[in-house]
This record gives structure tokens, C-alpha cells and sequence, in this order.
């Protein structure tokens, strides 16, 4: 068994790792991807350039507000349009970042259920929005994700879980029983900056990188579902409810 290391960052952005000298345990940051790689991975990315997404990246970065960025943003808008998705419900919306790829995907004809607990990010989403053309696509609610979503019926294309932390196994539990066959159940933060793969580290929150393990251990367990972990960014959880 390799020995014990730990994260001792917080959270977004990621910090580039320090290959000058040895590191002792107690610093030792992990990165899944090497930023040199995202940053390759990012400049091909030059054709889903909007004037909208810049002004929402850029509000991103001087708040230090957790979007999934562009990388996510392309995999979620791909993902979506692979399942034909056209009813998709998100636990965590923000001010709309997530739910611009989802609404790209999901057509005029579909529906995006935006949730956040802040109101302000609902005026700041529907600006963006307004702006990208998308927003009559988007059914946004605020308040506690679960509740609108225990109150919200049918089944979804998609359920994308990006809520605090430690939500996680409670937004799986409710969300497993409501996505289509062949549909999808995604979260963000997955590898939660690397915690969840060492025994030392320093948590945003207590309790929120056990409640991420639960999680994932929970949905690659399940057999109704098959699961991958794209390493990209903070790590996105892809379950596909099986047909059969
Ligand atoms: C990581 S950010 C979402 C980012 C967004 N998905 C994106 O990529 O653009 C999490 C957001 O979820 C909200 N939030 C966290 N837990 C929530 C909950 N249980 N119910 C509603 N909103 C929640 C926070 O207010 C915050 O705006």
C-alpha cells in the first residue's frame, strides 16, 4: 500500500503542482489532469466561443465561483445531445453556467429545471440567459434543491448533481429513481480536488469528502446503472441507467 499523502488547498481554482523539489506528505497536491493537458484540450475549443460565456467565465474568476468551465461545459452539452435529452433537472444551477451547455443541447422544444438557493444567481441567470437566446428553455426555481425537485414530477433525461458537498448521497437517492432508461444521472467534483484518493487532507466542510466517496461508491455499486469517471477538471460521474 503506497503511503498516506494529503490535499491541503480548498477548492476552485486548481492549484499547478510543484515538481521543483520533493514533497513532503503534507503538501503533496493532486491534479487528475496535468493543467498543461486542460489547457491543450481547452485551446481546440475555439469554435463554442459566445460573447455570453466569456462575460460568465470572467464573472466566474473574479468571484472565484465554481462553474464546471468550458471543458465541462462542452462534455455536459455532448452528453446531453447523445441521449437526445430533452427533460433535464439541475441540483445546484448557479447563476445558469451548467445549465447554458444543457439548454444548447436539450433544443428549443426541450426544458432545463434549473434550482439554487440564492436568488440573486436567478437575476444574474436570466440576464445570461436572455442573452444567449436560451432562456425560454429554462424553468428556474429557488430554494433547497431537493425539495423543489421532490416536488417537481416525471421522469428526466439527465439529472446533473452539483450541489454542497454533502448533499451528494441524498441528490443520488432521489435522483436514481427518476432519470429514463438509458438516461443519465452526472455530478461535478467527483474527485473533490483529490481527497476522496488519500487518507490526510484538509476538507472545504466537514464531512463533504466522505459524503463524495458514499456517493461514488453508491453508484458504482448500483446495478441498475453503469458508471465512468471522467477525470477532466474536478471529475464528472457519468451513470447511465441500463435499458434492460
Ligand atoms: C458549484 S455551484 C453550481 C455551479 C453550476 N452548476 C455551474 O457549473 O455553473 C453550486 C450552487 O449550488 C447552490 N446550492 C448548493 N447546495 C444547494 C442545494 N442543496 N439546493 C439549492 N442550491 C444549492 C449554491 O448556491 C451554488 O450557487
Amino acid at each position: 500500500m503506497s503511503p498516506p499523502c494529503s490535499v491541503d488547498h480548498l477548492n476552485h481554482p486548481l492549484p499547478m503542482p510543484d515538481h521543483s523539489s520533493p514533497k513532503s506528505p503534507s503538501s503533496i497536491a493532486l491534479v487528475p489532469v496535468d493543467p498543461a493537458i486542460e489547457n491543450y484540450m481547452r485551446g481546440l475549443l475555439g469554435l463554442t466561443d459566445a460573447p455570453v460565456l466569456h462575460e460568465m467565465e470572467a464573472l466566474a474568476a473574479r468571484r472565484n465561483f465554481p462553474i464546471v468551465g468550458r471543458l465541462v461545459g462542452v462534455f455536459l452539452e455532448s452528453l446531453a445531445k447523445s441521449v437526445n435529452a430533452r427533460r433535464v433537472f439541475e441540483f445546484g444551477s448557479g447563476y445558469g453556467y451548467s445549465a447554458y451547455w444543457f439548454a444548447k443541447a436539450v433544443g428549443p422544444e426541450g426544458r432545463v429545471v434549473c434550482t439554487d438557493g440564492d436568488p440573486h444567481n436567478l437575476e444574474q441567470a436570466e440576464r445570461f440567459l436572455q442573452t444567449a437566446g436560451l432562456w425560454d428553455r429554462i424553468d428556474f426555481h429557488t430554494g433547497f434543491a431537493q425539495d423543489i425537485f421532490a416536488r417537481t414530477d416525471g421522469l428526466f433525461d439527465i439529472c446533473y448533481n452539483d450541489v454542497d458537498k454533502g448533499g451528494y448521497p441524498e441528490v443520488w437517492r432521489l435522483a436514481k429513481d427518476r432519470i429514463r432508461p438509458g438516461g443519465l444521472y452526472i455530478a461535478d467534483n467527483v474527485l473533490w480536488h483529490g481527497r476522496v484518493a488519500v487518507e490526510e487532507f484538509t476538507d472545504v466542510a466537514p464531512g463533504w469528502t466522505e459524503a463524495i466517496r458514499e456517493h461514488n461508491a453508491l453508484i458504482f455499486d448500483d446495478p441498475e446503472f453503469d458508471a465512468y469517471i471522467n477525470p477532466t477538471r474536478d471529475g464528472v460521474i457519468v451513470a447511465r441507467k441500463k435499458t434492460g
